[in-house]
């Protein structure tokens, strides 16, 4: 059995985490803070787990600069869980919600008024750019009803029925009243698909999944209403999804709407453990919180606080740096070797994060002897997510500059000899 120095993994999440963290997590499990408990084993109310909490937030504060104030200009980070799906739905309940509110006072408090006001304006506007985002139209279809969703952009359709481009913004069919926009959704990192946004996308009350990009690079945070993201990439363990709130749609800054009131409308009544402002107000402490996810992920955040000591602006800029220069390295010799490989998405939009391609045109004995050939190396978890196949390679945070030039190597070889 290789040991873990022996072999580099790419995998599309859960994914690697830093060696040190792990080495440290170790140890905190058999006896945190020298309290002879585990981590796992204090509660998630505890003065420790109290610290653990505020010391992740800071972390990621600076990392990203996510204004903090308790104004309408702060953002709340929230620890959720139910995984990056549960905020597919989480999204849809909280941002409902928070319109209707705003629509109550609109009207002054007129409920059949306002029965009309959501017939006939609610929207929810999404960019479907890969298969993540198409989930989470989904799911806002099946809660509010198709009639209420509109699709900004189908990717496939511009490109034979296959992801792989955004298209152009002139072809971007929005909602045309901003005031009846609930939220526009997008999903920055495409993971099974490659595919990346370039720019943040212009839209109102925006709302992005950044599970498989988040911090690898700055974020316009204070474009967003909400940003989300499952920790099992870059940042953690399965277990805890991160979210950044804008406190314009959270009590007092807004109104949200009761839940008889939803239920009179039509509209969903979500669980309390999706429910954005009952988390913010117990600083993610509504219910069990594993604090052990908290402590890796605030841990790997220190980690690049401390790693790229940014002099001036956005603390994650040198982590933006590296995982450019892994990228164009892998790229860059795929593109050589075009005879062999063939990078699936659009040259625009490819992804830093998930490098999706396929060898001899996507021919399954090529493919499997590259991947058997990458295993005899120690190169790991290159397979296509199963439902696109190909190879993919995950170049996430914590693969180090050294594994993605031994996997450029064996590409070269790879190509050479095939
Ligand atoms: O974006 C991805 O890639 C993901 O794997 C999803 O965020 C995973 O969603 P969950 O499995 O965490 O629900
Ligand atoms: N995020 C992983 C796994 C997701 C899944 O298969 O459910 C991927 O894109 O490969």
């Amino acid at each position: 059995m290789p040991s873990r120095d022996r072999v580099h993994y790419f995998g599309a999440g859960p994914a690697p985490l830093p060696t040190p963290v792990l080495e440290e997590a170790s140890k905190v499990l058999l006896n945190y803070n020298d309290s002879g408990v585990g981590i796992t084993e204090i509660s998630h109310r505890s003065a420790d787990a109290n610290a653990i909490l505020a010391a992740t937030q800071k972390a990621l504060r600076q990392l990203l600069d996510i204004p903090e104030s308790d104004g309408p200009d702060g953002y709340q980070i929230l620890f959720l869980q139910g995984g990056g799906s549960g905020e597919f739905s989480a999204v849809v309940l909280n941002m409902v919600s928070a319109w209707v509110g705003g629509k109550l006072k609109e009207v002054g408090g007129d409920e059949a008024k306002l029965a009309e006001v959501v017939k006939n304006q609610l929207k929810l506007d999404y960019f479907v750019t890969g298969s993540w985002s198409l989930k989470a139209s989904q799911e806002a279809a099946r809660l509010v009803g198709g009639e209420h969703v509109n699709i900004v952009t189908d990717a496939r359709k511009h490109r034979d029925g296959k992801f792989g481009v955004i298209p152009e913004q002139s072809t971007w069919s929005a909602t045309s009243d901003k005031d009846s926009t609930a939220l526009t959704y997008y999903c920055d990192n495409e993971t099974v698909d490659g595919v990346e946004f370039q720019s943040t996308p212009t839209g109102h009350n925006l709302v992005a999944d950044m599970s498989s990009n988040f911090l690898s690079r700055p974020v316009e945070v204070s474009k967003h209403a909400a940003i989300f993201g499952g920790a099992q990439k870059n940042v953690g363990t399965t277990g805890i999804t991160i979210a950044i709130i804008s406190n314009r749609i959270l009590p007092p800054h807004a109104e949200l709407a009761k839940p008889e009131l939803l239920r009179k409308l039509g509209l969903p009544v979500g669980p309390v453990v999706l429910d954005w402002p009952t988390i913010a107000k117990n600083n993610s402490l509504y219910n069990t919180l594993p604090i052990f996810d908290v402590w890796i992920a605030g841990k790997v955040m220190e980690r690049l606080l401390q790693i790229h000591p940014t002099a001036s602006g956005p603390k994650i800029a040198g982590q933006q740096a590296e995982s450019d220069k892994k990228s164009q390295l892998i790229y860059s010799t795929l593109d050589s070797n075009s005879n062999v490989y063939h990078v699936v998405p659009d040259k625009s939009v490819r992804s830093r994060m998930n490098i999706c391609f396929r060898v001899k045109g996507g021919d399954d004995a090529a493919e499997k002897a590259f991947l058997k050939g990458a295993e005899e190396r120690g190169l790991l978890g290159l397979k296509g997510h199963r439902s696109v196949g190909g190879i993919r390679i995950s170049n996430y945070n914590a693969v180090p500059v050294a594994a993605a030039e031994k996997l450029a190597q064996y590409l070269q070889d790879y190509a050479k000899s095939a």
